[in-house]
């Protein structure tokens, strides 16, 4: 089939690449020039494993990147990619999806063959319907009649977005009540990647595809706050939470997943996600307590690890190395990563920052230009009175003569990847 897929960040460049490897013919759409490029160079514009294997196989032959929007109108399919980002009151912000949509709509007026329309984007219940689709029928007018629209949310992780887009472990497809048309077309698109996985299919409305993304989401973020809630009520009592979390995680009703406690949840979607379900919640008035719970918790840990430090170095003044940057492992991107308010607290109290991370230093940087950053973990330590560790980046759990050399050996780990050993203060957030 022909897609297309409208906006070339994280979640589209991988469906882009997954879905040109199963075989469809994938035309890449982004207003910025240079990720256009880069696409059609055959390098992702972000670090993501497998990706640019997957764009050397099929760019320029099942995937091209433009920025022109007419392209659409020779695709069946479109998939909106767009940012969903957060309001100042958590609620989504929809500008960017709607000037997207609008786009597409004025593409669509062009085209005489039916057509569907697809939010991937993570947005509130209902929007699709009362917000995407009206902006992409008005903007295409007499045509939007021959216009479908579904919403098919996307459970990837970054890191490891190839492998959960290629082997997922459901295919959520959401249509508009009696769209005939609409379910198959959607079932084409993804009955290559059903063949090859045997994933199950839940087929859906709208309304309630959008809403089981948020569910996910919260369910997990929550899984997460209630993990690392057990586990300062663990290191009170001196009591291994990770121990705790293996033996609970063998009960099948609770599972093994996400059970690692800490520093807390980064990144680009829970922190969003959930004050988004927050807000809406509250838009329909029910006032939603354990989710506000979840993120209480999770804006606790970071102060947390800073206290544990300081409950053995005063931090004004002195060389604090942090180790990791990105809000988890195998990425370079550290939105919401717990690093930024460790930063922000150990420079509040006038300590001098070094930072480390093997791939996510240059996005930092636009943060905080003024703190050091080093090449090496083992530079980080070189001379540090202290050492928080943000991020579980393997090559972390391999660090070891490098602690001698820090002025004053204190490691306080948000993530339990450093062995404690002899020689070194050693402190972990929840064991
Ligand atoms: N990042 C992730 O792991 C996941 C994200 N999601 C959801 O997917 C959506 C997209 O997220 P990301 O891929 O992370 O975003 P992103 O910020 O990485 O990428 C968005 C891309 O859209 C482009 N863009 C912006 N306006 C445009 C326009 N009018 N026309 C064409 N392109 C435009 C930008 O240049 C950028 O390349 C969000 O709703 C997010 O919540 C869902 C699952 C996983
Ligand atoms: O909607 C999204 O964007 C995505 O959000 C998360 O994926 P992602 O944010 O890429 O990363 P996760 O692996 O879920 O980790 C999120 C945060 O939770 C933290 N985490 C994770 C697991 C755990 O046991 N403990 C823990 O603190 C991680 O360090 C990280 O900061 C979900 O796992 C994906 O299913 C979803 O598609």
């Amino acid at each position: 089939m022909k897609l297309s897929v409208v906006g070339s960040g994280y979640v589209g460049t991988t469906i882009a690449a997954c879905f040109a490897d199963l075989g469809h013919e994938v035309t890449a759409i982004d207003i910025d020039q240079s990720v256009v490029d880069s696409l059609n160079r055959g390098e992702a514009a972000i670090h993501e494993p497998g990706l640019d294997e997957l764009l050397a196989d099929h760019v320029g032959d099942r995937l091209t990147a433009t920025t022109d929007y007419s392209a659409i109108t020779d695709t069946e399919v479109t998939f909106l990619a767009l940012p969903t980002p957060s309001n100042k009151d958590g609620s989504i912000d929809t500008s960017i999806i709607l000037a997207a949509a609008e786009a597409v709509g004025e593409a669509l007026a062009n085209k005489t063959d039916r057509h569907l329309v697809v939010t991937k984007s993570t947005v509130t219940p209902g929007t699709t319907q009362t917000e995407i689709a009206p902006a992409v029928r008005e903007a295409a007018g007499d045509r939007s009649k021959r216009i479908s629209f579904g919403m098919n949310p996307e459970f990837l992780r970054e890191g490891t977005a190839v492998d959960d887009f290629l082997d997922p472990d459901k295919i959520v497809l959401g249509t508009e009540a009696g769209d005939e048309w609409g379910v198959d077309t959607l079932d084409a698109v993804f009955a290559p990647l059903v063949e090859q996985t045997g994933a199950p299919v839940v087929r859906t409305g709208i309304r309630e595809a959008e809403m089981i993304k948020y569910a996910n989401n919260a369910f997990l973020a929550t899984k997460i706050s209630l993990i690392n809630e057990l586990g300062n009520i663990c290191k009170e009592y001196g009591v291994d939470a990770y121990e705790v979390a293996d033996a609970v995680g063998l009960d099948d009703r609770i599972g093994e997943q996400f059970l690692r406690s800490g520093v807390g949840w980064g990144g680009s979607c829970f922190p969003k996600d959930v004050a988004a379900i927050i807000a809406a919640a509250r838009q329909q008035g029910y006032e939603p307590e354990l989710l506000s719970a979840a993120v209480g918790v999770n804006d606790r840990q970071p102060g947390r690890l800073v206290d544990l430090l300081t409950s053995h170095v005063d931090p004004a003044g002195k060389r604090i190395a942090v180790l990791g940057l990105a809000f988890k492992p195998d990425t370079d991107d550290i939105r919401n990563s717990r690093a930024i308010p460790l930063i922000q607290s150990l420079l509040d109290q006038g300590a001098s920052v070094v930072a480390y991370d093997p791939v996510a230093a240059d996005n930092m940087r636009e943060n905080y230009p003024d703190i050091e950053y080093a090449d090496s973990a083992a530079a980080a330590l070189d001379d540090a009175d202290g050492a928080l560790v943000v991020t579980d980046w393997p090559e972390f759990a391999d660090l070891d003569g490098e602690f001698d050399e820090m002025a004053s050996p204190v490691v306080v780990d948000g993530r339990r990847i450093i062995e404690r050993r002899d020689g070194i203060i050693y402190e972990g957030l929840t064991w």
